[in-house]
């Protein structure tokens, strides 16, 4: 049976707010009336990781990610219930936790290689293998209060990783520093997880958490929602946060007297997430009948105008199911308004099996042009798009689309129809692709006649 290292049974965490400084002090001064209010960050939580797993948590601002990687690190204290933990933890929490403004870089590293339960021989022994990955040059030697939030995070990785950890926290931090940095930490921690360390990973981005993590968590409201394999759980908390764009967008819309009542309706599920109900809604408020069928899809939207159809075809217009890199690709998509849509927008995207949105756009693009077509048509009914592009030198393998109709610019948009993986493609290559794609343009040379300009680097 594999090893547990961490186990979290049952936690509860409550924090208690006072609405003004005073009432605080009026508490300690006067005790026997409460004068806080309390708010449950976390509920009931129960949660187990193996030794080498890595897991990802995601979930909406405020949904108790950060307080849930405090307990098990140890720097929070649960309210109920019980963390248990197997094995020296490193954790790269908020911003500025755990260093001391005022020490500088140096002695940061002492103080968190001492907290971390690090001897000073240790530490020294460390340092330069610290200091060359922080890469902050003479910045070690000032206080770490002057530091950019992008320094700092260096700095805060460098420890973190190189303190001979077990068990690896990291929340979110890694999103300030700069791409080069990110990547040196993202092989540190590929690193890491081939030595058969364990992980927690908080991250907004579901592609890196799919990518990265061997189970994932998606907490709301201080609870687990939903959990397992990263791609499913990202799949779902992504189709609510769609979700609950619609939400708002019906709620303005349930002022409107020329939409029908029933989205507004639709809409109001607020309390507990049922994850069925959100992924699965096939019934348009619009027609009272269920959406079209296409394999393998999960739709949401307002339904005041539907994707009836999408199709592949190649460049002499016949269907197809392989491409090949250069091969031109057209993705037609049959739509029909049952209400007057001001705004069209059909945007497409295309991701990989991790469901990585390689990339994505839209008729936003074409702005008049598209808006024109669209009401030379009769405002409601039937209006054909389609989206034409070169197959990428991306490796072989399935890639799906996902397609959206919205009504509005993409930062404001009432989604009407959105399907995932609303069809699928097969690419083939030629040749072998090392990796996601193969660069363009491709050439190599041999630099015995050529001189190096521009900044070099020695290995
Ligand atoms: N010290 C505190 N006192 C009172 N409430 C707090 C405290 N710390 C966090 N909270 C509240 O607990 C809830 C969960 O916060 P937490 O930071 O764990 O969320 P999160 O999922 O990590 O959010 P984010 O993605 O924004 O970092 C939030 O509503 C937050 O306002």
């Amino acid at each position: 049976m594999s090893e547990i290292a961490i186990s979290v049974k049952q936690v509860s965490k409550c924090y208690r707010c006072y609405n003004r400084p005073i009432d605080r002090l009026k508490e300690i001064l006067l005790p026997g009336k409460s004068r806080a209010q309390e708010f449950w960050a976390l509920k009931d939580i129960s949660l187990e990781v193996t030794k080498g797993e890595t897991v990802g948590i995601i979930g909406q601002n405020g949904s108790g990610k950060s307080t849930l990687l405090q307990v098990i690190a140890g720097t929070l204290t649960p309210t109920t219930g019980e963390v248990y933990v197997s094995g020296r933890v490193s954790a790269l929490l908020e911003l500025g936790s755990g260093f001391n403004p005022e020490f500088t870089g140096r002695q940061n590293v002492f103080f968190n290689g001492q907290i971390l339960g690090l001897s000073r021989t240790e530490i020294e022994a460390k340092f330069d293998e610290i200091v060359s990955f922080a890469e902050i040059g003479e910045f070690m030697e000032q206080p770490v209060k002057t530091y950019s939030s992008g320094m700092f995070v260096r700095l805060a990785f460098a420890v973190a990783i190189n303190v001979n950890p077990e068990i690896l926290i990291v929340d979110e931090a890694l999103a300030v520093g700069d791409g080069v940095f990110v990547h040196r930490c993202m092989a540190k921690i590929r690193e890491f997880q081939d030595n058969g360390g364990t992980i927690l990973y908080v991250s907004h981005d579901v592609g890196a958490v799919s990518r990265l993590c061997s189970k994932a968590l998606w907490m709301n409201q201080g609870i687990v929602v939903d959990s397992g394999k990263p791609a499913e759980v990202c799949k779902h908390y992504q189709a609510w946060v769609h979700e609950e764009v619609n939400k708002r967008t019906a709620s303005h819309l349930h002022d409107r007297p020329d939409v029908p009542h029933s989205i507004a309706i639709n809409n109001q599920n607020d309390e507990n997430i049922d994850i069925k109900k959100i992924t699965i809604k096939e019934i348009n408020p619009f027609t009272n009948k269920k959406f079209l069928s296409f394999a393998n899809y999960e739709r949401f939207g307002t339904g005041r105008a539907e994707i009836e159809d999408v199709c592949l075809l190649g460049a002499n217009d016949r269907p197809i199911q392989l491409v090949y890199p250069g091969d031109i690709v057209k993705v037609r998509i049959t739509t029909f308004r049952h209400d007057i849509v001001r705004k069209p927008n059909v945007g497409i995207a295309l991701l990989d099996r991790l469901r990585t949105v390689l990339s994505g756009w839209s008729t936003e693009l074409l702005d008049k042009e598209f808006a024109d077509y669209w009401l030379s048509k009769s405002e409601i009914g039937r209006a054909t798009v389609e989206f034409e592009f070169i197959w990428p030198h991306l490796a072989g393998g399935s890639y799906a689309f996902d397609i959206a109709f919205g009504d509005g610019p993409h930062e404001n948009l009432e989604m009407l129809d959105w399907i995932q993986n609303a069809t699928t493609i097969q690419a083939a290559v030629n040749d072998f692709v090392d990796g996601v794609f193969q660069v363009a343009g491709r050439q190599i040379r041999l630099c015995e006649e050529l001189a190096c300009t521009g900044q070099s680097i020695n290995f």
